[in-house]
C-alpha cells in the first residue's frame, strides 16, 4: 500500500509546468499573476484638480472670506480632458473642474462653493493654502514603480490598478486543460427520472466545479457506460486536448470495474492502494499517443471528492507553474470523534467560532455532510481518535471562498 505523499510524488512526476499566458484585463479577473506589474505611467499622471472651483495662486486669495471677498478676472475654463498646457498669469483665476490638469502657476483650488460661480469674473470667499484640493503627480503610484507582484490573485481592485497603470494586457498562470470521464451503467444526467438502480452521475458535476474553482478549465465531459471497447477507444484519443483526464468510477475490485480493465491492458496506468480513507483506490499514468497524464478517482463521491484535494488540485497547481503543496491551517477540535488508524482520513468538518467538528454521516457516498462541511481535516495515520481540544490539520475546501447558504 502506498501512502498519500507517495502517490502524491508519483502524481507530480507526471507533469510538468505549462508555460505562463498573457491576457487582456477583461479576461484577467481571478487569475493568478505570473510576472509583476510595472505601471507604465505615474498616478496621478499630472497634478491635477481634486475639486471643482478656480485654480489660483494661493497668495491671491490670502486673506479672503466672506466678509471680505477676493475678486478675480476669469481667465476661461480647464475641463478634465483638456491637453493643451495652460499657464496662469499672477491676479487671474482659471475655472477648473475635477480632474482637469492644473495650469502652470496655480498652487492651489478654492471650490466652487466658496465662491459666487462667476464665469468672467468671481468672488471667492475663502483663502486657500498651497496645494489645497490638489493632487500631485505620482503621489499614488511612480512610473517604473511594481504595481502588483507575480503570485497575486487579481481581484476588481487589482485589474483596476493595472488599467490605471495603463497596462492592458497581463502574463498570468494558464488554466490548465481538463477532460473529466465519468463511469458506470448506473449514471444518468440530473434531472432524468430515474429507474430502480439509476443514480444521478453527481461525480462530473462535482468535479467540473472543483477544476473550475481551481482555475482550471473543463474542455471534454463524457459520461462513459461499462463498456471496454468503447472506452479503450475513447481513451486512445480523448477529447478536448487535455492536459489531465480524470475520470470516476471503475477501478476497485468488482466485475464491472472497467476503468481499470481497460487501462491495465495499456502497461501505462498503475492501480494502487493508498493508505487512506476515503479514497483507497486510485490509479495514475498516461493515456492515448499525446501521452496525456490522467488521475483514476474511486467512484464513491465523497473518495472522488477528497481525492481530487488531496492529488489532483497539486497536480493542477503544477500544471499552472505553482507550488503544488496545498496549506494547510490549524484548528481545535470543538469534539471528538474516532479515526481509522494505520490510514490518514480526511474527515470532512465545519470549521466554527468553537473549533473544528465533524459535518455529519462520513461514509464515502454521503454527499449530504459533504455539502456541510467547510474542510477537511487530515488525520494521520498513527491517530485513533481526536479528543476534544486536540489542535488538528485541515485543508481548505476548493470553492469556499465563494458564497454559500446552509441546508
Ligand atoms: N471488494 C471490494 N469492494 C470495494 C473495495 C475493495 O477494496 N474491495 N473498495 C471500495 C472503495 S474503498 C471504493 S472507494 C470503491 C471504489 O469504487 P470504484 O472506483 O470501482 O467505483 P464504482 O464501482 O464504479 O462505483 C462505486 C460507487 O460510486 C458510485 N458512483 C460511481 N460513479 C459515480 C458518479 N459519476 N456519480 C455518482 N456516484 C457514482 C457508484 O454508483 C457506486 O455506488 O469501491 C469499494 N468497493
Ligand atoms: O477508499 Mo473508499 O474511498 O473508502 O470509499
Ligand atoms: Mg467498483
Amino acid at each position: 500500500m502506498r501512502t498519500v505523499d507517495e502517490h502524491r510524488a508519483a502524481l507530480l512526476a507526471l507533469v510538468a509546468a505549462l508555460p505562463p499566458v498573457t491576457v487582456p484585463l477583461s479576461e484577467a479577473l481571478g487569475r493568478l499573476l505570473a510576472a509583476d506589474v510595472v505601471a507604465a505611467v505615474d498616478l496621478p499622471g499630472f497634478d491635477n484638480s481634486a475639486m471643482d472651483g478656480y485654480a489660483v495662486r494661493s497668495a491671491d486669495v490670502a486673506g479672503a472670506s466672506a466678509a471680505s471677498p477676493v475678486v478675480l478676472d476669469v481667465d476661461g475654463d480647464i475641463a478634465a480632458g483638456d491637453t493643451r498646457r495652460h499657464v496662469l498669469r499672477p491676479g487671474v483665476a482659471m475655472r477648473i473642474m475635477t480632474g482637469a490638469p492644473l495650469p502652470e502657476g496655480a498652487d492651489a483650488i478654492v471650490p466652487v462653493e466658496a465662491s459666487d460661480g462667476g464665469v468672467s469674473r468671481v468672488a471667492l470667499t475663502l483663502a486657500a493654502e498651497v496645494g489645497r484640493h490638489l493632487r500631485s503627480q505620482g503621489e499614488d503610484v511612480h512610473v517604473g514603480d511594481v504595481v502588483l507582484r507575480g503570485g497575486t490573485r487579481l481581484g476588481p481592485g487589482q485589474v483596476a490598478l493595472a488599467a490605471a497603470s495603463n497596462v492592458a494586457v497581463v502574463t498570468v498562470a494558464p488554466r490548465p486543460r481538463v477532460t473529466i470521464l465519468s463511469t458506470g451503467d448506473e449514471l444518468v444526467p440530473p434531472g432524468t427520472p430515474l429507474e430502480h438502480g439509476q443514480i444521478v452521475d453527481s461525480n462530473s458535476v462535482m468535479l467540473a466545479a472543483l477544476v473550475s474553482a481551481a482555475g482550471a478549465e473543463v474542455v471534454g465531459r463524457s459520461p462513459l457506460d461499462d463498456d471496454a471497447e468503447a472506452m479503450a477507444s475513447l481513451l486512445r484519443d480523448v477529447p478536448g486536448q487535455p492536459d489531465l483526464v480524470l475520470t470516476t468510477g471503475g477501478v476497485s475490485m468488482g466485475a464491472y470495474d472497467t476503468v481499470k480493465e481497460v487501462l491495465s491492458d495499456t502497461g501505462t496506468v498503475d492501480f494502487v492502494k493508498v493508505a487512506m480513507r476515503p479514497g483507497m483506490p486510485q490509479g495514475a499514468g498516461v493515456v492515448g499517443e499525446q501521452r496525456t497524464p490522467i488521475i483514476t478517482l474511486p467512484g464513491n463521491p465523497v473518495s472522488s471528492f477528497v481525492s481530487f484535494h488531496v492529488f489532483v488540485l497539486p497536480v493542477l497547481r503544477a500544471l499552472a507553474g505553482l507550488d503544488p503543496e496545498v496549506a494547510t491551517t490549524e484548528a481545535m477540535a470543538a469534539e471528538g470523534w474516532s479515526s481509522i488508524g494505520g490510514k490518514v482520513e480526511f474527515t470532512r468538518v465545519v470549521l466554527g467560532a468553537d473549533g473544528a467538528r465533524p459535518s455529519g454521516g462520513q461514509g464515502s457516498h454521503m454527499l449530504g455532510a459533504l455539502a456541510e462541511a467547510t474542510h477537511l481535516a487530515v488525520v494521520d495515520a498513527e491517530t485513533t481518535q481526536i479528543r476534544p481540544g486536540d489542535t488538528v490539520q485541515l485543508v481548505s475546501l476548493v470553492g469556499e471562498n465563494l458564497p454559500r447558504g446552509h441546508r
